[in-house]
């Protein structure tokens, strides 16, 4: 036993899953009642059939045992007959509406969490493994899928079944009944006892198998590195790991469930000895007023119980870990995001005007700040530059800029408005950026490139490309789609889509995080000029790790360990003779020797 299971005891119906049993019932599934009381209907009738067929089976027997009439025989036969029919029919009708109810159900939900996801901040899709979002779009929501639907829907036709058939049984013989339900409180502890494991280990499952996925996705998408760094093996051990850790917990999960059964098998077989025992020796006494025909039918109704009664402790018995799904999927539903539109936020702001941090606080985790006070103005419609050694947080100085995170203290200001104070949308559509970490989809060239601005005519969008020296590339290509998070594009390429969708974008302020890097010189120049033009009478803040790329940027901005240690213009900053000269000459150095 784990350490887990000793120290947690989880109730098997706790206060949150009867909340989000509520939630799921009142989002999902109160708008289709009305269809839900349709089915109910259908599963009675299919419950008084048996009762029906249980009574016509008596009726029968009693015409074999005693009066012996053919034509009654057939009329009992015929009535069976048409009672299974209708059960048949119900038996078609209700999987067909919960299907269709569930299915709907569950489409809605996956709407409503991609629409949900798509609102969180960048922060959660950090500390959030893609692996486990994953599986709650896909394997979790349709799991819950049938178990709202076909799952539960059978579970409560055989409840219907197990209380109309036995309430028949305790009508025509209530002794025999309680003889036969002695084994009732063995079957609930038994349930008890399964359902309390399944849950506990159910959650683990949950969490390995999001860990699973995850592992996948990175091994997949760094099959380069995997494969240059004759690390396979390594990858192939740490896929088996996660494999291998499924296999025992699903083990753990399935053998545990798998107890129910023979628990009630042994059981039945219990029930079925009391019942032939002590109905035969009612039939036998005289003192009983009971016939044969009625202990055979007694008979039947048990073993008609039987079966439902299995298939609903098997229901019962997956509950725990249905209940487990609901909350995973539930807390991503609950998950709230903090960088949204305040009250009264406006969309109009002058995005011309001079862009300022003040006394800015941020840090990614309590443990490592990284700005404590930093204060900057970037010029409206200058150019900017900020410099500085690796991880003195350039990209983050853009990243506050755009509302990927907020500060922890401070603000930022654009034309004197706060940006906190400003629609987010409208923030951002202020912005065209070249960031370092390009997103491309796999889909055509010209696609990518067009999905920052769907509305762009194919003229502008030519425009870009042309701007962006990529045309040929397209015209090269045509319309094939560029691989999975563009693997079949160079890394030249992919900044050449990213700058064409900063030309197609030509938003008022431009933010070009080493725009350039991957490029050749020849390319670089003449993009560059075009980047110029664009950029003109804008402003433009530039993160350049090459400094001879940025010597003519009207401001230059240098961080040392998130701190601004200097600003000037490259002459003034070369001249101070500090950090920035210094980095200045061992590039300009380095570039001398290469040539
Ligand atoms: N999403 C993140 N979560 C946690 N820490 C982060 C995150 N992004 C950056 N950091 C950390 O914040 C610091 C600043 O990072 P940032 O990317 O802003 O540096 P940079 O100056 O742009 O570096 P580079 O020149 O290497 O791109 C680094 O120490 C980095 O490890």
């Amino acid at each position: 036993m784990s350490k887990t299971e000793k120290s947690e005891r989880i109730p098997l119906y706790s206060e949150r899953d009867r909340d989000n049993l509520r939630w799921l019932w009142s989002r999902y599934l109160r708008k289709k009642a009305p269809w839900l009381l349709v089915v109910l209907g259908m599963i009675l009738v299919q419950g008084v059939v048996y009762q029906q067929f249980l009574s016509m089976t008596e009726s029968g027997l009693r015409v074999i045992f005693e009066s012996g009439s053919v034509a009654d025989l057939v009329q009992v036969c015929i009535v069976v007959f048409v009672l299974f029919a209708v059960r048949g029919l119900m038996s078609y009708l209700v999987p067909r509406i919960t299907i269709w109810a569930s299915n709907d159900a569950i489409f809605h939900m996956r709407r409503d969490l991609i629409d949900h996801m798509m609102r969180l901040d960048l922060a959660y899709f950090e500390r959030t493994k893609s692996g486990e979002i994953i599986q709650r779009l896909v394997t979790q929501t349709q799991a819950l899928g049938v178990f709202v639907g076909q799952a539960t829907a059978n579970a409560v036709r055989d409840a219907v079944t197990v209380i109309i058939v036995s309430g028949y049984l305790i009508w025509k013989n209530p002794i025999l009944f309680a003889t036969a339900v002695v084994v009732l409180p063995f079957i609930i502890w038994v349930m008890n006892y399964v359902s309390n494991r399944v849950k506990i280990v159910q959650g683990e499952a949950e969490t390995a198998l999001g860990e699973y996925m995850n592992d996948i996705d990175e091994a997949v998408f760094g099959m380069r590195t995997v494969k240059i760094a004759s690390q396979e093996e390594v990858e192939t051990s740490r896929l088996m790991g996660g494999t291998s850790a499924l296999r025992d917990l699903m083990n753990r999960v399935q053998i545990t469930q798998a107890l129910t059964m023979p628990s009630i098998d042994l059981s039945s077989a219990f029930v079925y000895v009391l019942v032939i025992g002590g109905g035969g020796y009612m039939v036998i006494s005289p003192e009983f007023d009971v016939d044969g025909a009625s202990i055979i039918t007694f008979l039947l109704g048990m073993v008609m119980v039987f079966d439902p009664a299995r298939l609903l402790a098997m229901f019962i018995g997956s509950l725990p870990s249905h209940f487990v799904i609901l909350d995973r999927v539930r807390r991503l539903h609950d998950e709230t995001p903090s960088i949204t539109d305040k009250e009264g936020a406006v969309a109009e702001f002058d995005t011309g005007g001079d862009i300022v941090l003040e006394d800015v606080h941020f840090s990614y985790s309590e443990d490592q700040p990284l700005f404590h006070g930093l204060d900057m103005t970037f010029k409206g419609g200058e150019v900017s530059a900020i410099v500085g050694s690796t991880g003195s947080g350039k990209t983050t100085v853009l990243s506050l800029l755009t509302r990927l995170y907020d500060t922890k203290g401070g603000r930022i200001t654009i034309g004197g408005q706060p940006i906190d104070e400003l629609q987010v949308k409208a923030l951002r559509s202020a912005y065209s950026v070249v960031a370092q970490d390009i997103v491309i989809f796999n889909n055509s060239i010209w696609e990518n490139i067009r999905y920052v601005r769907p509305d762009a005519t194919d003229e502008e969008v030519w425009q870009a490309a042309e701007k962006a020296e990529i045309a040929d590339v397209i015209r090269r290509r045509g319309g094939a789609a560029v691989g999975p998070k563009g693997a079949q594009l160079s890394g030249g390429q992919k900044q050449r889509i990213a700058i064409a969708r900063a030309f197609l974008t030509d938003a008022p302020i431009i933010l070009l995080d080493e725009a350039t890097s991957a490029l050749d010189q020849a390319t670089e120049a003449r993009i560059k000029s075009a980047l110029d033009r664009l950029t003109k009478g804008k402003t433009c803040i530039v993160v350049a790790h090459r400094l001879s790329s940025i010597a003519d940027a009207d401001r230059i901005f240098v961080l040392e360990a998130g701190q601004l240690v200097e600003e000037g213009t490259h002459e003034t900053l070369l001249k101070q003779n500090r950090l920035y000269a210094q980095l200045y000459s061992a590039q300009k150095q380095g570039y001398d020797k290469d040539r």
